[in-house]
């Protein structure tokens, strides 16, 4: 089914809707159907006016900055490990392994729900400041929030019958307790000599539910607004200050079938890195550990829709939780060797 054109396709929409997130409150029907246009389409969307404190989000970023600032000695004492909490170091994760060798230019830093309260590694992140590690986890739990309300669209929009929860469908299966898979991730992409062609993060989709993303001052995340058409133009998606970028990643698109599009980004050079770092964070709304993949009950998925699906079958028998470590083993090294400078 890919085409190998390398023009733009009449049928594929290459800008990103900007949605304004406060008609969510007035008119949640017609809130839905912005985001599910969008998630049809590109399958990205900014949301402004999204409720998470622009404050909150700038003392993030600065945490994020002094974290990163420290020698690697100390970056080290709290690595990731099989459980996706810690800290991931200069090219010891390939987005795209199938076709990057050297591994992405960038540090990162995951937290999970449950070890937002614990010393390690929420309370080596914010460098023993509790106030600072208690800040880390409102800030994650207002994400989580706006991540329902961003599901409710999905689930108004995707009509689910009352019968089988309605608008609050997604509740169900994303809980905020010790079955949460969703996932904090700081990042960071230090300065360096480089050119706009090469890439400091391969091109990948996200593997959860959905991610949200943040990002500052420096641009270079590029997405690919076709799955369709092999060789589609990447879009650039700008930083738009105050807005939150949404992204559709593999569980939703598996659970419509496809409706939804998880689509493939890639974070690309850009040349104010020569002597700035990149910041960016991200939030990856994951569905509990023990869900199955199973399809979204909506009447916008046919019978013959649900058939032609045959790509997603072998997902299917997976968990959420199983398919995310599928995903994740294959993207990362957990014995890198640390580079001194970083
Ligand atoms: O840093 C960014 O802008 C995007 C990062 C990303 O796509 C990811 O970590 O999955
Ligand atoms: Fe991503």
């Amino acid at each position: 089914m890919l085409n190998d054109d390398t023009t733009t396709p009449s049928d594929v929409n290459t800008s990103i809707p900007v949605i304004d997130f406060s008609l969510f409150k007035s008119d949640p029907v017609e809130c839905a159907r912005h985001v599910l246009e969008a998630s049809q389409n590109i399958g990205f969307f900014y949301l402004k006016n999204h409720g998470v404190s622009q404050d909150l989000i700038a003392e993030m970023f600065d945490a994020s900055e002094s974290y990163f600032n420290q020698p690697i000695k100390i970056k080290a004492q709290c690595m990731v490990g099989t459980d996706n909490v810690g800290y991931t170091s200069m090219k010891s994760e390939k987005l795209n392994p199938d076709n990057h060798e050297v591994g992405d230019l960038k540090e990162a830093f995951q937290i999970h729900r449950l070890s937002v309260d614990e010393k390690d590694p929420v309370g080596h992140f914010s460098q023993g400041d509790e106030e600072l590690q208690f800040k880390v986890g409102q800030f994650f739990q207002g994400l989580d929030n706006m991540s329902r309300k961003v599901m409710e669209c999905f689930a108004i929009g995707l009509q689910v019958p009352e019968s089988a929860g309605g608008r609050h469908y997604f509740n169900k299966t994303h809980t905020w307790d010790e079955n949460s898979q969703s996932t904090l991730r700081f990042l960071h992409y230090p300065s360096q000599p480089g050119d706009p062609h090469s890439p400091l993060a391969g091109s990948h989709t996200d593997y959860g539910s959905m991610t949200l993303l943040i990002q500052k001052d420096i641009p270079g995340l590029e997405v690919q607004a076709s799955r369709t058409h092999k060789n589609v133009p990447w879009v650039p998606a700008p930083v738009i200050p105050n807005t939150i970028l949404v992204n559709i990643a593999d569980h939703l698109q598996m659970w419509t079938n496809g409706l939804l599009k998880s689509t493939m980004h890639r974070v690309m050079y850009n040349l104010q890195q020569k002597n700035r770092s990149r910041y960016s964070i991200a939030c990856f709304i994951n569905a509990d550990i023990d869900m199955k993949l199973d399809p979204i009950p909506t009447p916008l998925i046919t019978q013959e829709m649900r058939a032609e699906a045959t790509e997603f079958e072998e997902a299917r028998n997976m968990t959420a939780g199983e398919y995310l470590n599928w995903r994740l083993k294959r993207s990362y090294d957990y014995a890198p060797q640390l580079d001194e400078d970083s």
